[in-house]
Protein backbone atom coordinates (compact mmCIF):
# COMPACT_ATOMS: atom_id res chain seq x y z
CA UNK A 1 0.00 0.00 0.00
CA UNK A 2 2.32 2.27 1.23
CA UNK A 3 4.51 1.48 -2.26
CA UNK A 4 1.85 1.95 -4.48
CA UNK A 5 1.10 5.76 -2.50
CA UNK A 6 4.95 6.74 -3.04
CA UNK A 7 4.42 5.06 -6.99
CA UNK A 8 1.42 6.90 -7.42
CA UNK A 9 3.16 10.61 -5.94
CA UNK A 10 5.93 10.02 -8.45
CA UNK A 11 3.38 9.18 -11.51
CA UNK A 12 1.71 12.26 -10.55
CA UNK A 13 4.33 14.68 -9.84
CA UNK A 14 4.93 13.89 -13.16
CA UNK A 15 1.95 16.46 -13.87
CA UNK A 16 4.36 19.09 -12.60
CA UNK A 17 7.68 18.39 -14.55
CA UNK A 18 8.75 21.02 -16.97
CA UNK A 19 7.53 21.07 -20.93
CA UNK A 20 11.05 19.46 -21.80
CA UNK A 21 11.11 16.56 -19.22
CA UNK A 22 7.38 15.87 -20.00
CA UNK A 23 8.71 15.59 -23.77
CA UNK A 24 11.95 13.13 -22.25
CA UNK A 25 8.92 10.84 -20.87
CA UNK A 26 7.75 10.55 -24.03
CA UNK A 27 10.97 9.03 -25.68
CA UNK A 28 11.27 7.19 -22.42
CA UNK A 29 8.10 5.33 -23.05
CA UNK A 30 8.86 4.89 -26.96
CA UNK A 31 12.66 3.50 -26.88
CA UNK A 32 11.18 0.05 -24.73
CA UNK A 33 8.93 0.19 -27.47
CA UNK A 34 11.19 -0.06 -29.98
CA UNK A 35 13.21 -2.68 -28.71
CA UNK A 36 9.92 -4.65 -28.28
CA UNK A 37 9.53 -4.79 -31.84
CA UNK A 38 12.87 -5.21 -32.36
CA UNK A 39 12.90 -8.50 -30.52
CA UNK A 40 9.99 -9.03 -31.66
CA UNK A 41 11.62 -9.32 -35.13
CA UNK A 42 14.79 -11.20 -34.23
CA UNK A 43 12.62 -13.77 -32.83
CA UNK A 44 10.38 -14.30 -36.08
CA UNK A 45 13.33 -13.68 -37.89
CA UNK A 46 15.03 -16.90 -36.18
CA UNK A 47 12.06 -19.11 -36.76
CA UNK A 48 12.31 -22.13 -39.23
CA UNK A 49 9.05 -21.08 -40.68
CA UNK A 50 9.29 -17.31 -41.06
CA UNK A 51 8.67 -17.44 -44.25
CA UNK A 52 5.20 -18.26 -44.59
CA UNK A 53 4.90 -16.10 -41.33
CA UNK A 54 6.58 -12.33 -42.36
CA UNK A 55 7.95 -11.23 -45.25
CA UNK A 56 11.54 -11.82 -44.82
CA UNK A 57 12.52 -8.49 -46.58
CA UNK A 58 10.12 -6.15 -45.76
CA UNK A 59 10.77 -7.08 -42.17
CA UNK A 60 14.63 -6.30 -42.52
CA UNK A 61 14.14 -3.13 -44.15
CA UNK A 62 11.75 -2.52 -40.98
CA UNK A 63 14.48 -3.65 -38.53
CA UNK A 64 16.89 -1.50 -40.05
CA UNK A 65 14.38 1.32 -39.27
CA UNK A 66 13.57 0.63 -36.10
CA UNK A 67 17.40 1.06 -35.55
CA UNK A 68 17.15 4.59 -37.10
CA UNK A 69 14.23 5.38 -35.04
CA UNK A 70 16.08 4.54 -32.17
CA UNK A 71 18.85 6.43 -33.30
CA UNK A 72 17.09 9.77 -33.82
CA UNK A 73 15.19 9.06 -29.80
CA UNK A 74 18.58 9.53 -28.64
CA UNK A 75 19.33 12.35 -30.89
CA UNK A 76 16.51 13.70 -29.65
CA UNK A 77 16.80 13.07 -25.83
CA UNK A 78 20.42 14.01 -26.10
CA UNK A 79 18.76 17.22 -27.15
CA UNK A 80 16.33 17.22 -24.03
CA UNK A 81 18.81 16.57 -21.60
CA UNK A 82 21.29 19.94 -23.16
CA UNK A 83 17.95 21.75 -23.27
CA UNK A 84 16.14 20.77 -19.66
CA UNK A 85 18.81 22.91 -18.09
CA UNK A 86 19.08 26.02 -20.23
CA UNK A 87 14.96 26.05 -21.69
CA UNK A 88 13.29 23.91 -19.35
CA UNK A 89 9.74 25.19 -20.64
CA UNK A 90 10.22 25.02 -24.41
CA UNK A 91 6.97 23.74 -25.80
CA UNK A 92 8.76 23.60 -28.70
CA UNK A 93 10.62 20.33 -27.20
CA UNK A 94 7.03 18.52 -26.25
CA UNK A 95 5.78 19.05 -30.18
CA UNK A 96 9.05 17.70 -31.21
CA UNK A 97 8.74 14.49 -29.20
CA UNK A 98 5.41 13.91 -29.80
CA UNK A 99 5.21 14.20 -33.93
CA UNK A 100 8.29 11.70 -33.65
CA UNK A 101 6.14 9.54 -30.99
CA UNK A 102 3.15 9.74 -32.98
CA UNK A 103 4.38 9.43 -36.50
CA UNK A 104 6.92 6.28 -35.63
CA UNK A 105 3.83 4.20 -33.97
CA UNK A 106 2.27 5.11 -37.70
CA UNK A 107 5.03 3.86 -38.90
CA UNK A 108 5.19 0.99 -36.66
CA UNK A 109 1.18 0.02 -37.26
CA UNK A 110 1.66 0.63 -40.69
CA UNK A 111 3.97 -2.62 -40.87
CA UNK A 112 1.48 -5.29 -39.43
CA UNK A 113 -1.37 -3.22 -40.43
CA UNK A 114 -3.30 0.03 -40.14
CA UNK A 115 -6.80 -1.13 -39.80
CA UNK A 116 -5.20 -3.18 -36.57
CA UNK A 117 -6.35 -3.17 -33.13
CA UNK A 118 -3.00 -2.22 -32.24
CA UNK A 119 -2.98 1.07 -33.96
CA UNK A 120 -6.27 1.61 -31.98
CA UNK A 121 -5.36 1.28 -29.06
CA UNK A 122 -2.54 3.84 -29.24
CA UNK A 123 -4.53 6.36 -31.33
CA UNK A 124 -7.17 6.06 -28.34
CA UNK A 125 -5.07 5.47 -26.06
CA UNK A 126 -2.21 7.93 -26.58
CA UNK A 127 -4.11 11.32 -27.06
CA UNK A 128 -6.45 10.53 -23.80
CA UNK A 129 -2.99 10.17 -21.58
CA UNK A 130 -1.00 13.05 -23.26
CA UNK A 131 -4.14 15.49 -22.95
CA UNK A 132 -3.63 14.82 -19.26
CA UNK A 133 0.12 14.95 -19.31
CA UNK A 134 1.25 17.35 -21.99
CA UNK A 135 0.25 20.24 -23.50
CA UNK A 136 -3.29 20.27 -25.17
CA UNK A 137 -2.23 22.11 -28.55
CA UNK A 138 0.76 19.62 -28.76
CA UNK A 139 -1.14 16.52 -28.48
CA UNK A 140 -3.94 18.35 -30.74
CA UNK A 141 -1.09 18.85 -33.35
CA UNK A 142 0.46 15.18 -33.01
CA UNK A 143 -3.20 12.97 -33.08
CA UNK A 144 -4.04 15.26 -35.99
CA UNK A 145 -1.06 14.67 -37.78
CA UNK A 146 -0.91 10.68 -36.91
CA UNK A 147 -4.59 10.25 -37.72
CA UNK A 148 -4.21 11.96 -41.47
CA UNK A 149 -1.19 9.61 -41.61
CA UNK A 150 -2.99 6.57 -40.49
CA UNK A 151 -5.69 7.57 -43.09
CA UNK A 152 -3.87 8.10 -45.57
CA UNK A 153 -1.78 4.92 -45.79
CA UNK A 154 -5.22 3.54 -45.31
CA UNK A 155 -6.54 4.88 -48.54
CA UNK A 156 -2.78 4.11 -49.93
CA UNK A 157 -2.73 0.38 -49.24
CA UNK A 158 -6.60 0.07 -50.09
CA UNK A 159 -6.15 1.64 -53.96
CA UNK A 160 -2.99 -0.84 -54.35
CA UNK A 161 0.21 2.45 -54.24
CA UNK A 162 1.17 0.99 -51.15
CA UNK A 163 1.68 -2.68 -49.75
CA UNK A 164 -1.00 -3.35 -46.92
CA UNK A 165 0.77 -4.71 -43.71
CA UNK A 166 4.24 -5.15 -45.72
CA UNK A 167 5.59 -7.36 -43.09
CA UNK A 168 2.85 -9.53 -42.63
CA UNK A 169 2.03 -12.79 -44.73
CA UNK A 170 -1.98 -13.08 -44.25
CA UNK A 171 -2.72 -16.08 -41.97
CA UNK A 172 -3.61 -19.15 -43.82
CA UNK A 173 -3.33 -21.51 -41.15
CA UNK A 174 -4.00 -22.22 -37.51
CA UNK A 175 0.15 -21.90 -36.77
CA UNK A 176 0.26 -18.40 -38.55
CA UNK A 177 -2.84 -16.95 -37.28
CA UNK A 178 -2.03 -18.07 -33.77
CA UNK A 179 1.64 -16.12 -34.58
CA UNK A 180 -0.39 -13.13 -35.69
CA UNK A 181 -2.58 -13.15 -32.68
CA UNK A 182 -0.15 -13.48 -30.72
CA UNK A 183 1.90 -11.20 -32.24
CA UNK A 184 -0.79 -8.37 -31.95
CA UNK A 185 -1.27 -9.33 -28.18
CA UNK A 186 2.38 -8.67 -27.55
CA UNK A 187 2.89 -5.23 -29.28
CA UNK A 188 -0.80 -4.53 -27.46
CA UNK A 189 -0.08 -5.57 -23.90
CA UNK A 190 2.52 -2.91 -22.21
CA UNK A 191 1.05 -0.03 -24.07
CA UNK A 192 -2.45 -1.28 -22.70
CA UNK A 193 -1.47 -2.01 -19.41
CA UNK A 194 0.96 1.38 -19.00
CA UNK A 195 -2.06 3.52 -20.16
CA UNK A 196 -4.30 1.93 -17.83
CA UNK A 197 -2.30 1.67 -14.63
CA UNK A 198 -1.24 5.47 -15.06
CA UNK A 199 -4.88 6.72 -15.83
CA UNK A 200 -6.19 4.99 -12.50
CA UNK A 201 -3.26 6.42 -10.81
CA UNK A 202 -3.52 9.88 -12.23
CA UNK A 203 -7.50 9.79 -11.88
CA UNK A 204 -6.80 8.17 -7.90
CA UNK A 205 -4.56 11.61 -7.27
CA UNK A 206 -6.50 13.62 -8.74
CA UNK A 207 -9.50 12.97 -6.70
CA UNK A 208 -7.23 13.04 -3.56
CA UNK A 209 -6.06 16.40 -4.75
CA UNK A 210 -9.96 17.91 -5.58
CA UNK A 211 -10.54 16.42 -2.00
CA UNK A 212 -7.78 18.22 -0.54
CA UNK A 213 -8.53 21.82 -2.19
CA UNK A 214 -12.20 21.28 -1.43
CA UNK A 215 -10.96 21.34 2.09
CA UNK A 216 -8.39 23.97 2.00
CA UNK A 217 -11.21 26.46 0.34
CA UNK A 218 -13.25 26.09 3.48
CA UNK A 219 -11.40 25.90 5.88
CA UNK A 220 -9.56 29.01 7.88
CA UNK A 221 -6.38 28.88 8.01
CA UNK A 222 -5.11 29.68 11.29
CA UNK A 223 -7.74 28.24 13.00
CA UNK A 224 -8.45 25.23 11.44
CA UNK A 225 -12.02 25.75 11.85
CA UNK A 226 -14.84 26.62 8.79
CA UNK A 227 -14.34 29.52 7.12
CA UNK A 228 -16.38 32.56 6.01
CA UNK A 229 -17.78 30.90 3.09
CA UNK A 230 -18.45 27.44 4.70
CA UNK A 231 -19.72 28.73 7.54
CA UNK A 232 -22.49 30.66 5.49
CA UNK A 233 -22.93 27.53 3.84
CA UNK A 234 -23.63 25.79 6.79
CA UNK A 235 -25.69 28.64 7.85
CA UNK A 236 -27.76 28.38 5.20
CA UNK A 237 -28.23 24.35 4.85
CA UNK A 238 -29.00 24.64 8.53
CA UNK A 239 -32.22 27.29 8.60
CA UNK A 240 -33.30 25.24 5.84
CA UNK A 241 -33.46 22.15 7.40
CA UNK A 242 -34.40 24.01 10.56
CA UNK A 243 -37.43 25.19 8.66
CA UNK A 244 -38.36 22.30 6.66
CA UNK A 245 -38.58 19.99 10.56
CA UNK A 246 -39.85 22.88 12.52
CA UNK A 247 -37.17 22.31 14.34
CA UNK A 248 -35.36 25.13 16.64
CA UNK A 249 -31.69 26.67 15.82
CA UNK A 250 -29.71 29.23 17.53
CA UNK A 251 -26.64 31.19 16.07
CA UNK A 252 -24.09 33.22 18.01
CA UNK A 253 -21.72 35.54 16.66
CA UNK A 254 -18.89 37.02 18.63
CA UNK A 255 -16.17 38.96 18.99
CA UNK A 256 -12.75 38.68 20.96
CA UNK A 257 -12.82 41.82 23.33
CA UNK A 258 -10.02 44.62 23.04
CA UNK A 259 -8.03 41.77 21.05
CA UNK A 260 -6.20 45.36 19.32
CA UNK A 261 -4.95 45.57 22.96
CA UNK A 262 -3.47 42.21 22.62
CA UNK A 263 -2.02 42.31 19.43
CA UNK A 264 -0.54 45.51 20.52
CA UNK A 265 0.98 44.61 23.67
CA UNK A 266 1.68 41.23 23.00
CA UNK A 267 2.44 41.41 19.50
CA UNK A 268 0.77 39.38 16.42
CA UNK A 269 1.94 36.23 16.60
CA UNK A 270 -0.15 35.87 20.44
CA UNK A 271 -2.64 37.55 18.53
CA UNK A 272 -3.13 34.53 16.27
CA UNK A 273 -2.08 32.03 18.90
CA UNK A 274 -4.87 33.38 21.31
CA UNK A 275 -7.74 32.91 17.95
CA UNK A 276 -6.19 29.27 17.79
CA UNK A 277 -6.72 29.04 21.41
CA UNK A 278 -10.08 30.75 21.62
CA UNK A 279 -11.32 28.85 18.88
CA UNK A 280 -10.17 25.69 20.31
CA UNK A 281 -12.01 26.40 23.69
CA UNK A 282 -15.45 27.10 21.64
CA UNK A 283 -14.74 23.76 19.74
CA UNK A 284 -14.45 21.52 22.80
CA UNK A 285 -17.68 23.44 24.47
CA UNK A 286 -19.87 22.89 21.39
CA UNK A 287 -21.49 19.41 20.31
CA UNK A 288 -20.29 17.58 17.84
CA UNK A 289 -23.31 18.54 15.40
CA UNK A 290 -22.69 22.68 16.10
CA UNK A 291 -20.58 24.13 13.69
CA UNK A 292 -18.01 26.96 14.69
CA UNK A 293 -16.64 29.07 12.10
CA UNK A 294 -14.34 32.40 11.61
CA UNK A 295 -16.49 35.14 10.18
CA UNK A 296 -13.57 37.71 10.15
CA UNK A 297 -10.87 39.12 12.00
CA UNK A 298 -11.44 38.21 15.47
CA UNK A 299 -15.59 37.27 15.01
CA UNK A 300 -16.65 33.65 15.37
CA UNK A 301 -19.95 32.28 14.14
CA UNK A 302 -21.08 29.17 16.59
CA UNK A 303 -23.98 27.52 15.29
CA UNK A 304 -26.35 24.92 17.10
CA UNK A 305 -29.06 22.93 15.11
CA UNK A 306 -31.88 21.98 17.49
CA UNK A 307 -30.87 24.18 20.24
CA UNK A 308 -33.25 26.66 21.36
CA UNK A 309 -32.85 29.88 23.03
CA UNK A 310 -32.39 27.97 26.49
CA UNK A 311 -30.25 25.53 25.73
CA UNK A 312 -28.32 27.54 23.43
CA UNK A 313 -27.71 30.22 25.93
CA UNK A 314 -26.53 27.44 27.79
CA UNK A 315 -23.68 25.73 25.63
CA UNK A 316 -22.83 30.00 24.81
CA UNK A 317 -22.48 30.96 28.37
CA UNK A 318 -20.11 27.54 28.69
CA UNK A 319 -18.20 28.52 25.82
CA UNK A 320 -18.01 32.55 27.30
CA UNK A 321 -16.81 31.42 30.91
CA UNK A 322 -14.44 28.54 30.17
CA UNK A 323 -12.35 31.38 27.31
CA UNK A 324 -12.40 33.32 30.10
CA UNK A 325 -10.99 30.77 32.36
CA UNK A 326 -8.53 30.00 29.54
CA UNK A 327 -4.74 30.80 30.10
CA UNK A 328 -3.02 31.58 27.10
CA UNK A 329 0.67 31.87 26.94
CA UNK A 330 2.39 35.05 25.13
CA UNK A 331 5.36 35.03 23.15
CA UNK A 332 7.02 36.29 26.12
CA UNK A 333 6.18 33.08 28.30
CA UNK A 334 3.41 34.78 30.38
CA UNK A 335 0.16 34.19 30.58
CA UNK A 336 -2.86 36.10 29.57
CA UNK A 337 -6.57 35.70 29.65
CA UNK A 338 -9.13 36.89 26.70
CA UNK A 339 -12.85 37.00 27.12
CA UNK A 340 -15.42 37.68 23.97
CA UNK A 341 -19.09 39.32 24.15
CA UNK A 342 -21.71 37.05 22.06
CA UNK A 343 -24.72 38.21 20.08
CA UNK A 344 -27.00 35.17 20.07
CA UNK A 345 -30.44 34.94 18.25
CA UNK A 346 -32.91 31.80 18.12
CA UNK A 347 -35.51 30.93 15.47
CA UNK A 348 -38.73 28.01 16.00
CA UNK A 349 -40.74 28.25 13.19
CA UNK A 350 -40.21 31.47 11.62
CA UNK A 351 -38.66 32.27 8.13
CA UNK A 352 -35.77 34.65 7.90
CA UNK A 353 -32.83 35.05 5.43
CA UNK A 354 -29.83 34.06 7.12
CA UNK A 355 -27.85 37.64 6.20
CA UNK A 356 -30.80 38.82 8.49
CA UNK A 357 -30.07 36.60 11.28
CA UNK A 358 -26.73 37.86 11.17
CA UNK A 359 -28.13 40.84 11.21
CA UNK A 360 -30.07 40.32 14.44
CA UNK A 361 -27.43 38.78 16.21
CA UNK A 362 -24.89 41.42 15.03
CA UNK A 363 -26.69 44.08 16.72
CA UNK A 364 -26.90 41.88 20.41
CA UNK A 365 -23.03 41.74 20.07
CA UNK A 366 -22.96 45.29 19.50
CA UNK A 367 -25.30 45.58 22.53
CA UNK A 368 -23.35 42.83 24.91
CA UNK A 369 -20.27 45.43 23.73
CA UNK A 370 -21.82 48.16 24.95
CA UNK A 371 -23.04 46.97 27.81
CA UNK A 372 -19.31 46.05 29.41
CA UNK A 373 -17.96 43.07 27.26
CA UNK A 374 -17.59 39.72 28.37
CA UNK A 375 -21.08 39.12 28.30
CA UNK A 376 -24.10 37.16 26.30
CA UNK A 377 -26.96 39.23 24.89
CA UNK A 378 -29.91 37.64 23.36
CA UNK A 379 -31.95 39.28 20.24
CA UNK A 380 -35.52 38.20 19.65
CA UNK A 381 -36.66 38.30 15.80
N1 LIG B 1 -3.17 38.60 15.34
C1 LIG B 1 -4.21 38.76 14.52
N2 LIG B 1 -4.95 39.88 14.63
C2 LIG B 1 -6.01 40.05 13.83
C3 LIG B 1 -6.36 39.08 12.88
N3 LIG B 1 -7.49 39.52 12.24
C4 LIG B 1 -7.81 40.72 12.78
N4 LIG B 1 -6.93 41.05 13.75
C5 LIG B 1 -6.89 42.24 14.56
O1 LIG B 1 -8.03 42.29 15.38
C6 LIG B 1 -8.16 43.64 15.85
C7 LIG B 1 -9.64 43.97 15.97
O2 LIG B 1 -9.72 45.16 16.66
P1 LIG B 1 -11.05 46.01 16.86
O3 LIG B 1 -12.01 45.67 15.74
O4 LIG B 1 -10.65 47.43 17.03
O5 LIG B 1 -11.69 45.43 18.14
P2 LIG B 1 -11.17 45.08 19.60
O6 LIG B 1 -9.81 45.64 19.87
O7 LIG B 1 -11.29 43.60 19.74
O8 LIG B 1 -12.18 45.81 20.49
P3 LIG B 1 -13.69 45.41 20.81
O9 LIG B 1 -14.14 44.50 19.69
O10 LIG B 1 -14.43 46.69 20.82
O11 LIG B 1 -13.66 44.70 22.11
C8 LIG B 1 -7.43 44.52 14.84
O12 LIG B 1 -6.30 45.08 15.49
C9 LIG B 1 -6.94 43.54 13.79
O13 LIG B 1 -5.68 43.86 13.29
C10 LIG B 1 -5.55 37.92 12.77
O14 LIG B 1 -5.78 37.02 11.96
N5 LIG B 1 -4.49 37.81 13.61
Amino acid sequence: MHHLKSWRRYVSAALEWSSVDKGLILLAVIIPIFIQYFLWSLYVLNRADRETLINVNMALSFVKIEVSLVIISLVIIATGLYLRKKIPNLIFFQHIALQFFSLSLVLMSYSIGTASFCAGLVLLGAPVFGFILLDRKAVWWATGNALVALIALSYATAYDWLPYAPVMIPPSNHTSTLFWMNSFFFFAAPFFILIIIMADQLLVWWREREERIRVISRTDALTGIHNRMSILDFLNHEMVRAARLNEPLTIALLDLDHFKKVNDNWGHPTGDRVLKDAAKVFRQNIRNCDVLGRYGGEEFIIILPGADSEEGRKVIERCRTKLAETDILTDSESLIQVTASFGMVSIHGQWVESHQLIQIADRALYQAKHNGRNRIEVASL
